[in-house]
């Protein structure tokens, strides 16, 4: 029988094997993996990997053929994750990162950066909630993103994301950095939860349905454009008040079955690789990608706002209007623009205070 110092040993070369333990050797390795792993790609980098989006995120992420190189950092529990992942006999080389004076490494040279690192939400509280802690996370993450890899397209999913994105914004700022075209708040899981909603009302393939959401990512801000859903429909008042409400308080309903155990994670993964895919997509150069993101954007008189972006090489090309709007959804952006204003205030003062 192995004793207990034979153990540890064993473990501490694995744990060696998937994290760099100094600058010669996160080189070596880098090279050999370059070597061996062959499969032409991006490299995309996981922030928050060994949480509850993280761990399905980087399995997920392991498994899309974009991906030739897959950065998993967190500042727990990476060692075990990157080498679960790892063993996927997928085209990505998988590395894992431990603990902030491991973040520089994770991030050097990375074209896309996804981050769903921060505390969830637990029954009774709202995403505004979670700023104190997770608006100090963000600023850290975002620092060593602007040293580390300016031009990578950040991809953020840490809550509330009406205001880390203008604290992420404010950051890069700071830094000299900024791109506005280049830094995305992921509100595709209310599209996705709007197409599965609408699809049920209407009796068909999810998969055949789109619904625009615009506005924010919390209760009243999130703004489902029923009148343009495709394929085209009219929604009777009784379905629009159901599907309003269902598609708004979607993230509640999640966080009130999981009974204080979190928020989404395993719909918000797949969210989130169907939106970094439409970014990779983009960024080799496909055309006519168009998703729902909040980001900076003169659709309204608000400095970021989520609505129909195209995507391109460069991150957003091109923020589609609106288009109409009826007088239901008419009035509910005026009241999300309103609770909208001032998270984004409260971010942007947590970062000029
Ligand atoms: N945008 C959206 O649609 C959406 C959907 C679901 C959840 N969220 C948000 O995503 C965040 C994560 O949710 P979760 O369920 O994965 O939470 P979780 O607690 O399961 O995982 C979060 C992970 O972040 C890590 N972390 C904490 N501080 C960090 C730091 N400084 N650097 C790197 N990693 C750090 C933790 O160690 C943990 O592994 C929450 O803020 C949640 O509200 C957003
Ligand atoms: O609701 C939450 O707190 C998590 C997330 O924003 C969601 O919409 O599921």
């Amino acid at each position: 029988m192995e004793s207990n110092s034979g153990a540890n040993d064993r473990i501490a070369r694995i744990a060696r094997h998937f994290l760099p333990q100094a600058e010669g050797d996160v080189c070596l390795r880098r090279s050999h993996c370059r070597a061996k792993g062959g499969a032409p790609g991006f490299k995309v980098a996981i922030l928050g990997a060994a949480g509850g989006i993280g761990q399905p995120l980087a399995m997920l992420m392991k498994m899309n053929p974009l991906v030739s190189v897959l950065h998993l950092y967190d500042v727990v529990n990476t060692p075990g994750v990157t080498a679960d992942i790892s063993h996927m006999d997928t085209g990505a080389v998988v590395r894992g990162f431990l603990g902030q004076q491991q973040l520089a490494d994770a991030l050097t040279g990375v074209d896309l950066v996804i981050i769903p690192a921060g505390v969830p939400r637990k029954p009774g509280m709202t995403r505004d909630d979670l700023f104190n802690i997770n608006a100090g996370i963000v600023k850290t993450l975002c620092e060593a993103i602007a040293k580390c890899c300016p031009k990578a397209i950040v991809n953020l999913i840490s809550n509330p994301v009406n205001s880390t994105v203008p604290i992420a914004a404010e950051v890069f700022k700071r830094a000299g950095t900024y791109d506005p075209k280049r830094l995305l708040g992921v509100t595709m899981l209310d599209v996705v939860r709007a197409n599965t909603f609408v699809a049920e009302v209407l009796g068909v393939d999810p998969r055949d349905v789109d619904v625009p959401v615009v506005g924010g990512h919390a209760g009243i801000t999130i703004l489902p454009l029923l009148s343009q859903v495709k394929p085209p429909f009219s929604f009777t008042p009784k379905e629009i008040e159901y599907l309003s409400d269902r598609i708004q308080n979607g993230g509640t309903e999640v966080v009130e079955a999981k009974a204080g155990a979190g928020s989404a994670t395993l719909s918000m993964a797949y969210a989130a690789v169907k939106f970094a895919d439409a970014c990779l997509r983009a960024l080799r150069g496909d055309a006519g990608i168009i998703e729902c993101a909040y980001v900076a954007s003169q659709v309204t008189e608000l400095p970021f706002f989520a609505s129909k972006a195209r995507l391109g090489r460069g991150g957003v090309e091109e923020i589609l209007p609106l288009g109409p709007l009826n007088d239901y959804e008419r009035e509910g952006l005026e009241k999300a623009k309103k609770e909208l204003a001032a998270s984004i205030e409260k971010g942007i003062s947590f970062i000029r205070k």
